[in-house]
């Protein structure tokens, strides 16, 4: 793999770059796994980055995207539009008309949007939008305007991705709960994983899954989430032991919706930046069975991204 390039924009300060030369993982993926999480970023000198970023990351592009989805067994990617782009999802869709239908994606859209511009995304493999509540990341939308964009991407057939902290998930509760379409929680909604698995915080989150059977959840990030580790590097194959048992219980009460992904190129990591091939040796630890791994890499992605290859 070749290094992390920046064009002219100036990375934030501290910045980790994605991991150069990941190790190759020991766990085998079943065919046709999907990777459900990750972004592109730039490159800026072709895609510049938003100006109203709250970030300026190293460049993570589509073609070292794909390589890494190719040396860690992966089949097809979900492309999901990075808060540094904004709402300017060419990036994105450049990714996707690029990946052979080996890709879709997620944008992010303002009310503005036309139904002309949905109607192409929709054609280049666009899935889905995302709402952001995390402060760092974006500004504040009202939410009646979120309930209009949700309400006009429903038709299309495609769902809202939600990525919010857990603190915010009482607040929070009401909106997401009357949005009409399927709806996909990113990194677990961001659980405390210093508090107990069966502790009110995370029982929150799991009544939320079991009492509206629209919700479904991404089992990544636990190089987000560990406050123990140890961190996925240097050969270690049993990585962030303190997020295992929430992914698990995810994973073991709701098999069916369930989805797993890289979330390379990882913004924003502050302490150290994952061997992607050991993130990949995490998910026997959380997935099981063959038969919870099949449904979390292969079954769950495939109905929720490209139905119309999935027979009955
Ligand atoms: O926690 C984060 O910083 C983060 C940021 C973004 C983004 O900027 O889009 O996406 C993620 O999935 C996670």
């Amino acid at each position: 793999m070749s290094k992390p390039t920046t064009g002219d924009f100036t990375k934030t300060p501290g910045w980790l770059d994605w991991y150069t030369g990941p190790s190759k993982p020991r766990f085998q993926v079943p065919a046709g796994s999907v990777d459900a999480h990750c972004h592109v970023f730039g490159p800026g000198a072709e895609f510049p980055y938003a100006p109203e970023r709250k970030y300026t990351p190293c460049d993570a592009s589509k073609a070292e995207l794909y390589a890494l989805r190719d040396h860690l067994g992966f089949s097809r990617n979900v492309v999901v539009q990075a808060t540094c782009h904004g709402a300017d999802n060419r990036a994105m869709v450049d990714a996707l008309v690029n990946s052979g239908g080996k890709a879709r994606g997620v944008a992010t859209v303002k009310r503005s949007v036309t139904d002309e511009e949905l109607q192409a995304m929709h054609a280049a493999g666009v899935r889905g939008v995302r709402f952001n509540f995390v402060k760092r990341l974006v500004d504040f939308t009202p939410k009646e305007e979120l309930i209009e964009i949700a309400n006009r991407i429903k038709p299309l057939g495609w769902h809202v991705v939600i990525y919010f902290e857990a603190v915010d998930l009482p607040e929070l509760w009401d909106f997401f709960t009357t949005l009409p379409t399927d709806v996909v929680v990113d990194h677990m909604g961001r659980p405390d994983v210093s508090q107990p698995v069966d502790g009110p915080e995370f029982e929150l989150f799991v009544k939320f899954m079991r009492e509206h059977p629209n919700v479904w959840s991404k089992v990544s990030c636990p190089e987000r989430l560990s406050v123990t580790g140890p961190k996925a590097l240097n050969g270690e194959q049993n990585a962030y032991t303190d997020v295992i048992p929430f992914a698990r219980r995810i994973v073991d009460e709701f098999p069916d919706r369930v989805l797993w992904g890289t979330d390379w190129p990882h913004p924003n990591l502050k302490d150290h930046m994952p061997d992607d091939g050991l993130l990949v040796d995490f998910i026997p630890h959380i997935a099981t069975t063959p038969e919870l791994q099949q449904k979390l890499l292969v079954d769950n992605p495939m109905r929720l991204y490209w139905p119309e290859e999935v027979k009955g």
